[in-house]
Protein backbone atom coordinates (compact mmCIF):
# COMPACT_ATOMS: atom_id res chain seq x y z
CA UNK A 1 0.00 0.00 0.00
CA UNK A 2 2.85 2.56 0.53
CA UNK A 3 2.94 2.92 -3.34
CA UNK A 4 -0.08 4.14 -3.36
CA UNK A 5 0.33 6.62 -0.59
CA UNK A 6 3.23 7.80 -2.01
CA UNK A 7 1.81 9.34 -4.54
CA UNK A 8 -0.71 10.74 -2.28
CA UNK A 9 -1.29 14.22 -2.95
CA UNK A 10 -4.46 16.18 -2.05
CA UNK A 11 -6.16 18.44 -4.13
CA UNK A 12 -9.04 20.91 -3.72
CA UNK A 13 -12.42 20.52 -5.46
CA UNK A 14 -11.70 23.69 -7.43
CA UNK A 15 -8.85 22.91 -8.99
CA UNK A 16 -10.01 19.08 -10.06
CA UNK A 17 -13.12 21.21 -11.95
CA UNK A 18 -10.52 22.60 -13.98
CA UNK A 19 -9.39 18.82 -15.66
CA UNK A 20 -13.11 18.89 -17.43
CA UNK A 21 -12.10 17.87 -20.98
CA UNK A 22 -11.93 15.08 -23.28
CA UNK A 23 -7.66 15.51 -23.27
CA UNK A 24 -7.43 16.34 -19.47
CA UNK A 25 -9.94 14.78 -17.46
CA UNK A 26 -9.89 13.87 -13.62
CA UNK A 27 -12.76 12.10 -11.84
CA UNK A 28 -13.22 11.64 -8.02
CA UNK A 29 -14.20 8.64 -6.82
CA UNK A 30 -14.65 7.80 -2.89
CA UNK A 31 -12.51 10.80 -2.46
CA UNK A 32 -9.32 9.80 -4.15
CA UNK A 33 -8.85 11.41 -7.20
CA UNK A 34 -8.14 10.01 -10.89
CA UNK A 35 -6.52 11.13 -14.12
CA UNK A 36 -8.65 8.81 -16.47
CA UNK A 37 -7.49 11.22 -19.89
CA UNK A 38 -5.45 8.06 -21.22
CA UNK A 39 -8.29 5.57 -19.78
CA UNK A 40 -11.41 7.29 -21.66
CA UNK A 41 -11.11 5.36 -24.94
CA UNK A 42 -10.73 2.02 -23.11
CA UNK A 43 -13.56 2.33 -20.77
CA UNK A 44 -15.97 -0.68 -21.69
CA UNK A 45 -19.15 1.34 -20.57
CA UNK A 46 -18.01 4.05 -23.18
CA UNK A 47 -16.41 7.41 -23.25
CA UNK A 48 -19.70 9.54 -22.51
CA UNK A 49 -20.56 8.02 -19.42
CA UNK A 50 -17.25 8.97 -17.78
CA UNK A 51 -17.07 12.50 -20.06
CA UNK A 52 -20.39 13.40 -17.54
CA UNK A 53 -18.22 13.39 -14.64
CA UNK A 54 -14.85 15.30 -16.19
CA UNK A 55 -14.18 17.45 -13.24
CA UNK A 56 -16.45 16.24 -10.79
CA UNK A 57 -17.17 13.39 -7.95
CA UNK A 58 -18.21 10.27 -10.00
CA UNK A 59 -18.74 8.07 -7.25
CA UNK A 60 -22.05 7.26 -6.95
CA UNK A 61 -22.10 6.26 -10.84
CA UNK A 62 -19.33 3.90 -10.28
CA UNK A 63 -21.01 2.34 -7.53
CA UNK A 64 -24.22 2.29 -9.00
CA UNK A 65 -22.82 0.31 -11.79
CA UNK A 66 -21.61 -1.99 -9.62
CA UNK A 67 -17.72 -2.62 -11.70
CA UNK A 68 -16.02 -5.25 -10.88
CA UNK A 69 -12.99 -6.48 -9.21
CA UNK A 70 -10.94 -5.47 -12.27
CA UNK A 71 -12.36 -2.27 -12.83
CA UNK A 72 -11.29 -1.51 -9.19
CA UNK A 73 -8.13 -2.71 -9.76
CA UNK A 74 -7.64 -0.58 -12.92
CA UNK A 75 -8.57 2.02 -10.77
CA UNK A 76 -5.89 2.19 -8.83
CA UNK A 77 -3.29 2.59 -11.41
CA UNK A 78 -5.41 5.99 -12.21
CA UNK A 79 -5.49 7.73 -9.04
CA UNK A 80 -3.14 10.63 -8.72
CA UNK A 81 -4.15 12.00 -5.47
CA UNK A 82 -6.43 12.64 -2.61
CA UNK A 83 -9.67 14.97 -2.68
CA UNK A 84 -9.07 17.33 0.47
CA UNK A 85 -12.18 19.47 1.83
CA UNK A 86 -15.48 19.19 -0.12
CA UNK A 87 -16.30 16.62 -2.75
CA UNK A 88 -17.18 18.97 -6.37
CA UNK A 89 -20.40 19.47 -6.30
CA UNK A 90 -20.47 20.70 -9.71
CA UNK A 91 -22.75 17.64 -10.65
CA UNK A 92 -25.51 20.48 -10.05
CA UNK A 93 -24.21 21.98 -13.19
CA UNK A 94 -25.54 19.01 -14.98
CA UNK A 95 -28.68 19.26 -13.46
CA UNK A 96 -29.89 19.88 -10.20
CA UNK A 97 -31.87 16.73 -9.52
CA UNK A 98 -29.00 14.97 -8.42
CA UNK A 99 -29.18 16.71 -4.53
CA UNK A 100 -32.72 17.15 -4.65
CA UNK A 101 -33.56 13.38 -5.22
CA UNK A 102 -31.08 12.70 -2.07
CA UNK A 103 -32.91 15.22 0.04
CA UNK A 104 -36.30 13.39 -1.39
CA UNK A 105 -34.84 10.18 -0.19
CA UNK A 106 -33.24 11.21 2.94
CA UNK A 107 -37.19 13.02 3.44
CA UNK A 108 -38.93 9.50 2.26
CA UNK A 109 -36.57 7.46 5.12
CA UNK A 110 -37.65 10.07 7.84
CA UNK A 111 -41.39 9.55 7.34
CA UNK A 112 -41.91 6.18 6.88
CA UNK A 113 -39.94 5.32 10.13
CA UNK A 114 -42.99 8.06 11.12
CA UNK A 115 -45.47 6.23 9.40
CA UNK A 116 -44.62 3.22 11.76
CA UNK A 117 -45.11 4.78 14.63
CA UNK A 118 -48.36 5.77 14.27
CA UNK A 119 -49.88 1.94 13.93
CA UNK A 120 -48.01 0.92 16.53
CA UNK A 121 -49.08 3.37 18.87
CA UNK A 122 -52.70 2.45 17.63
CA UNK A 123 -51.76 -1.50 18.51
CA UNK A 124 -50.71 0.00 22.45
CA UNK A 125 -53.62 1.71 22.27
CA UNK A 126 -56.07 -0.68 21.42
CA UNK A 127 -54.43 -3.85 23.23
CA UNK A 128 -54.47 -1.69 26.47
CA UNK A 129 -57.94 -0.73 26.17
CA UNK A 130 -58.63 -4.78 26.10
CA UNK A 131 -56.93 -5.29 28.66
CA UNK A 132 -58.78 -2.55 30.79
CA UNK A 133 -61.84 -2.68 29.59
C1 LIG B 1 -11.99 5.53 -13.84
C2 LIG B 1 -13.17 5.08 -13.56
C3 LIG B 1 -13.75 3.83 -14.18
C4 LIG B 1 -13.14 2.63 -14.45
C5 LIG B 1 -11.70 2.22 -14.15
C6 LIG B 1 -14.14 1.81 -15.08
C7 LIG B 1 -13.93 0.53 -15.53
C8 LIG B 1 -14.86 -0.28 -16.12
C9 LIG B 1 -14.66 -1.66 -16.49
C10 LIG B 1 -13.36 -2.45 -16.34
C11 LIG B 1 -15.82 -2.10 -17.00
C12 LIG B 1 -16.13 -3.52 -17.52
C13 LIG B 1 -17.05 -4.24 -16.55
C14 LIG B 1 -16.42 -4.42 -15.18
O1 LIG B 1 -15.29 -4.94 -15.11
O2 LIG B 1 -17.05 -4.03 -14.20
C15 LIG B 1 -16.76 -1.00 -16.96
C16 LIG B 1 -18.06 -1.06 -17.41
C17 LIG B 1 -18.97 -0.04 -17.30
N1 LIG B 1 -18.75 1.20 -16.76
FE1 LIG B 1 -17.03 1.84 -15.98
N2 LIG B 1 -15.31 2.50 -15.18
C18 LIG B 1 -15.10 3.74 -14.63
C19 LIG B 1 -16.00 4.76 -14.48
C20 LIG B 1 -17.32 4.69 -14.85
C21 LIG B 1 -18.27 5.73 -14.63
C22 LIG B 1 -18.01 7.07 -13.93
C23 LIG B 1 -19.42 5.30 -15.15
C24 LIG B 1 -20.65 6.12 -15.12
C25 LIG B 1 -21.85 5.73 -15.19
C26 LIG B 1 -19.21 3.97 -15.72
C27 LIG B 1 -20.13 3.18 -16.36
C28 LIG B 1 -19.91 1.93 -16.84
C29 LIG B 1 -20.92 1.12 -17.50
C30 LIG B 1 -22.34 1.56 -17.83
C31 LIG B 1 -20.33 -0.11 -17.78
C32 LIG B 1 -21.01 -1.31 -18.40
C33 LIG B 1 -20.66 -1.50 -19.83
C34 LIG B 1 -21.35 -2.73 -20.36
O3 LIG B 1 -21.33 -3.78 -19.69
O4 LIG B 1 -21.90 -2.63 -21.44
N3 LIG B 1 -17.89 3.64 -15.50
N4 LIG B 1 -16.15 0.10 -16.40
Amino acid sequence: MSTTEAKAKTFVAAEIAKHNTRNDIWIVINNDVYDVTGFLEEHPGGEEVILEYAGKDATEAFEDIGHSEDARDLLKGLMIGRLEGDAPKDAQQTGAGADADHVHLRQKQNSSSWGLLVPLALAVAVVAYKMYA
